[in-house]
């Protein structure tokens, strides 16, 4: 090839958008055996644009490997260490390059959904997965988000400070335990509280964080308004500590857990990511969520190579099917599903409906319930989407069903599932309570890949299976 081809295909290719890895991994290996140290420049540009997906790139982004090509650039023509540098890089592109093609067939739907998940474990076990530290790793949201990480191939670290989770007697999350008995994997964590910075700074120093899922926050509604400097504080405190520890060792990929509650009460149905958001939230745990959404955004702003993903969460219910995990709240139960569960069982004599005249088909509120084992799928999802992208500054997306059910809808549900009736009486509406919140999750659909799978019957049967397999939750009966 002469160098005048050489120059355009490189130009073509390492400037060829979307789906583009592969394509500019090719460019890259061109390069690496383009004559002369003229190419070192190009080389290491090219080598800063594919740190983008450092994810899946790690070895290429690494110094020592980045020298090693400038060395190889430079050594003459029979010199050992370019044949054996040229067969080590040859083989992994060759790798890299099928697992490329399967993820674009998966992608393009030609390929069953398995082929995705065989394809990251091809690079998880190739090329390394992308470590992800999850804060508040072992509450409900914690637990099933870090089993479908780790099916999918991510390399996940845990922290957790056991405000929201049981440990067993050695100090061990029981939920983790559970999804390590689930997987067949470790499930590596530290117990650690976010507002701890120090504790914090030492994890980020010993692991090489690619990203970070941040799920933990105290999130009861009704305290939050009795004790609102403690939910300012904790929420705050942990998620500035966290963005100060990216920035102190360079992890560009935060995922945030924010809420359908930052839209206050809707202005219009469904909710879409561009309804407005901030005005009339009640009550401080919103407050932080909403506030935390702000932070964030500014954050992305001033640091554009980080991928900030705010994913507003509607109403996670249910277990995974296995039964061994789910949501196990501490005292009685302030959401719906726990505590229609908990009389469902009989640990409850009642449940109390929060008003019958609100402007809904039967009088109770409407709710976008959305099954928690689709809900950690779109961390994941967004994880996936930004290992594909390189590079997608700060989205934010709806995660929940697009479709709402009445309080009298889950209750029929629930009581369809587990065979028993559930005794209900009519109270007073909530302070704070609207008549219906249900989202369009069309624009996760169309970004990232992502909807929900599950109905009623499979949130209300896999939630029965987790009450009825452990009704005292997670401590032992
Ligand atoms: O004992 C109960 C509990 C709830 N409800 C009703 O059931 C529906 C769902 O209530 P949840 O408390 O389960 O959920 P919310 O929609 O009120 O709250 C959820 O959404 C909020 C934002 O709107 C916050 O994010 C919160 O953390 C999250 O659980 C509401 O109509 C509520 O009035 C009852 O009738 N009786």
């Amino acid at each position: 090839m002469s160098q005048k081809q050489l120059d355009s295909v490189t130009k073509a290719l390492s400037t060829y958008p979307g789906r583009d890895k592969a394509i500019r991994s090719l460019a890259f290996y061109l390069l690496l055996h383009a004559p002369g140290s003229v190419r070192q420049k190009e080389l290491q540009a090219l080598a800063k644009q594919l740190s983008g997906c450092r994810l899946v790139m790690r070895q290429f982004n690494h110094p020592s490997m980045i020298k090693a090509c400038q060395m190889l650039l430079q050594t003459k023509k029979g010199d050992p260490i370019e044949y054996y540098a040229g067969a080590g890089v040859t083989i992994i592109y060759t790798v890299y390059g099928v697992a490329e093609l399967i993820a674009w067939l998966a992608d393009a739907g030609i390929l069953a959904l398995d082929a995705a998940r065989w394809y990251r474990y091809c690079l998880y076990l190739w090329i390394g997965g992308m470590k992800i530290l999850v804060t508040g790793a072992a509450g409900f949201i914690g637990s099933h988000t870090v089993l479908e990480l780790v099916e999918s191939g991510y390399d996940v670290f845990c922290i957790d400070n056991f405000v929201n989770a049981v440990a067993d007697d050695q100090g061990r999350p029981v939920s983790l335990l559970r999804v390590a008995e689930i997987t067949g994997k470790q499930i590596p964590f530290e117990k650690c509280d976010v507002c701890d910075i120090n504790q914090l700074d030492e994890i980020f120093k010993k692991h090489k964080f690619d990203g970070l899922i941040h799920l933990a926050a105290l999130k009861a509604v009704g305290e939050s308004v009795a004790k609102p400097y403690d939910y300012y504080s904790n929420n705050l405190v942990a998620s500035l500590n966290l963005i100060k520890m990216c920035q102190k060792y360079g992890v560009k990929n935060f995922i945030f857990s924010s809420s359908a509650t930052v839209y206050g009460p809707p202005k219009e149905l469904p909710i879409t990511e561009n309804s407005p958001t901030g005005q009339g939230i009640t009550n401080p745990y919103g407050q932080t969520k909403y506030m935390m959404e702000q932070i964030l955004i500014d954050v992305g702003k001033a640091e554009p190579d980080w991928n900030i993903v705010l994913l507003r969460y509607f109403n996670p219910v249910g277990a995974h099917k296995s039964g061994k995990i789910g949501e196990d709240p501490k005292g009685v139960p302030n959401n719906l599903m726990p505590f229609v569960s908990q009389v469902a069982i009989g640990k409850l004599p009642v449940l109390t409906i929060y008003g019958d005249k609100f402007d809904t088909p039967d009088g109770t509120g409407v709710r976008d319930y959305i099954h928690i084992v689709d809900l950690a799928k779109g961390h994941v999802k967004a994880l996936d989407r930004i290992k594909a992208k390189g590079h997608i500054g700060t989205e934010i997306y709806n995660l929940g069903t697009g479709t709402g059910y009445s309080v009298k809808e889950m209750v029929a549900a629930m009581e369809k599932a587990s065979g028993r009736k559930i005794s209900t009486k009519i109270g007073v509406p909530r302070p704070g309570d609207v008549a219906t919140v249900y989202c369009d999750p069309a624009l996760a659909k169309e970004k990232l890949n992502w909807q929900a799978e599950f109905g009623l019957d499979d949130m209300c049967c896999d939630l029965w299976r987790w009450q009825t397999q452990n009704p005292n939750g997670f401590l032992e009966a």
